[in-house]
């Protein structure tokens, strides 16, 4: 077991960066820039609170910005808004019962409230429940994965009969339902051990959150620890009405399970001492031996049968290793009152070949692989849901087809067919037609994808971000099939504006195929004779939106007026 001290500050530090961002405007997190995928109706509503706080027409400098930074939808920096509508200076806070001069002064009281709200309630809402769409709802039914899911039970029925399961990993691509299934399983387990009074449980954690041994631990630890407080009070508050019966003479101990009144406030004692020592593990600082410790007592307290579900397993590999499995793993040698047992679940396949192979082998006791849906399974999923999302005769029949077509192409994610008809149920909506068509799930699809890259292009770092400015501001210029070199030449310039470190230009090519990569540029090799070869590039993005995205990063926003300087292809070339 790593015996290193793991102080594990990650979380501070990154919060600490959320906030300097937040307070300056200048960064956001999607849910702040509105980059969120599926609910992209911020941009009108935004609009609209800009008019209505910053008051008359001509001082309407926060809105006039944004429309220059033509960022629309995405990174629009709320906070510019919100701030200049509240610390604008030409308005008198001293006028009239809560109304400012910079609203109309003759207007009616009712007047001032402009309604914003009541047009869009009084259309009929085309759905009747938006959140069975979303993706943290959890169906009580899951079509097709009928045989996963009772592969899962007949794994785990074991722990009702008081053993020890075999570990389960679960493989399958993003979106084939493998969390749905897992969850279900597991409330389907818990509640038959109640049933049953046969103490098993489930802990999920998710490794794309927690992913470090300490953090894993930690969290599991103060989870049982919970449990076991409660555990405890429930048991003092039963003996100390025995207690009190036996005072009363209500019964005798002899009726008890205890042999007589010492026996009786020994274990009294002995449960309030426990509780005292109980110690909640810090989300940084221990060792990480002692934070195992202190997991491992947490868990044995009491006879039981735990299930460990780790969430994108491969995440935590990834991060920190396989020590967290290795030592989940040989706990059952060592536990005397409870037995652990690891759910893994993964959608990369690959990821067992960076385990030690003693962890390999006993992980990876049972699979369970979830295929991907085929167009007609995915379907019956979107038929299910949508029975229950939305109005009845509400959508056209094609509509859930060509989602379930679309997604399809996009290796049969169900999750990615729900956004889809959710979309487009928000574009009619806002459409305010009483039903969805084919055209709204055609503009649903495009608006994922542009959200998709939106989100790609944002958490670019920034040197990827200079060189794709740098593609961007020669596409402006209306120069085709881009070169390495022409690239190179202007990027060169762009840092100099903003003060960054120029990388090689090889460098700069390994990041242009990053970028041919992740779709953002379509990049090909072209031979130049006795010239070389070089790469000719494309943008296979919307230009305003990518460009909008990128002007958002603090750092590119320095750059002013990069025009002028785009003539320096045909300089230096
Ligand atoms: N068979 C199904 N029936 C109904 N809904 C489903 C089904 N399969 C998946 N879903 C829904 O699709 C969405 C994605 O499913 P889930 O989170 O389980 O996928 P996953 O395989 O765990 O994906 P990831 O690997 O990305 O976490 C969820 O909203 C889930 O409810």
């Amino acid at each position: 077991m790593d015996s290193d001290s793991e102080t594990d500050d990650d979380p501070p530090a990154r919060a600490e960066t959320d906030r300097t961002a937040r307070s300056d405007g200048t960064d956001r997190t999607a849910a702040d820039d509105g980059s969120d995928t599926t609910d992209g109706d911020t941009t009108d509503s935004d609009a609209t609170v800009s008019d209505a706080t910053a008051g008359g027409d001509e001082d309407d400098v926060g809105r006039s910005d944004v429309a220059e930074n033509g960022i629309g939808q995405n990174g629009v920096s709320r906070t510019e808004l919100t701030t200049e509508g509240e610390i604008h200076p030409d308005v008198d806070l001293d006028v009239g019962e809560g109304q400012s001069e910079a609203s109309s002064p003759e207007a009616e009281p009712d007047e001032a409230s402009p309604g914003l709200f009541d047009d869009l309630l009084s259309g009929e809402p085309i759905f009747e429940n938006k959140e069975v769409l979303r993706p943290s709802y959890t169906p009580r039914r899951l079509p097709h994965r009928e045989e996963q899911i009772n592969n899962m039970a007949t794994i785990l029925v074991t722990a009702l009969r008081g053993d020890t399961p075999s570990n389960i990993l679960i493989y399958g691509k993003t979106g084939t339902g493998k969390t749905a299934s897992a969850k279900f399983v597991s409330d389907e387990l818990e509640t038959t051990s109640q049933k049953y009074e046969v103490p098993c449980e489930v802990q999920y954690i998710n490794c794309e959150v927690t992913d470090t041994q300490y953090r894993v631990l930690a969290q599991l630890a103060n989870k049982f620890i919970d449990q076991n407080v409660d555990y405890i009070d429930d048991e003092l508050d039963r003996l100390h009405g025995v207690r009190e019966a036996v005072d009363e003479g209500k019964t005798t101990v002899e009726e008890t399970s205890f042999t007589d009144g010492e026996a009786l406030d020994e274990r009294i004692d002995d449960l309030e001492d426990d509780r005292e020592e109980f110690e909640p593990v810090p989300m940084t600082g221990w060792p990480t031996d002692r934070v195992y410790s202190t997991f491992f007592e947490a868990v044995d307290y009491r006879e039981r049968v735990v299930v460990i579900m780790l969430d994108e397993i491969d995440k935590l590999v990834e991060k920190s290793g396989d020590d967290t499995l290795y030592n989940l793993s040989r706990m059952n040698s060592e536990l005397e009152n409870s037995r652990v047992s690891i759910m893994g679940i993964s959608n990369d396949l690959k990821f067992t070949d960076f385990l030690d192979p003693r962890v390999k082998s006993s992980l990876g006791e049972e699979e369970i692989v979830f295929p991907p849906y085929d167009a007609t399974q995915l379907r019956d999923i979107l038929q299910h849901r949508s029975d229950i999302a939305f109005k009845p005769d509400t959508l056209s029949d094609d509509v859930i087809p060509l989602c379930a077509a679309f997604a399809a192409q996009e290796h049969g994610d169900a999750r990615r067919a729900l956004d889809l008809l959710r979309t487009a149920g928000e574009l009619a909506e806002r459409d305010r037609t009483e039903n969805i068509h084919e055209e709204h799930v055609r503009r649903a699809q495009e608006k994922i994808e542009l959200d998709r890259v939106v989100e790609v292009v944002r958490t670019l770092p920034t040197q990827s971000k200079l060189v794709l400015y740098a593609v961007i501001l020669l596409e402006e210029n209306g120069v085709h099939n881009i070169n390495t070199g022409e690239v190179f030449n202007i990027y060169k310039r762009l840092c100099a504006e903003i003060d960054m470190d120029v990388l090689t230009q090889r460098r700069v090519t390994d990041l242009i195929s990053e970028l041919d990569m992740l779709g953002i540029v379509n990049a090909v090799v072209v031979s130049k004779g006795r010239y070389g070869r070089t790469k000719e590039m494309s943008l296979s993005v919307p230009l305003d939106e990518t460009k909008s995205v990128l002007l958002a990063d603090s750092r590119l926003g320095e750059v002013e007026d990069a025009q002028p300087f785009v003539q320096a292809r045909f300089d230096d070339s």
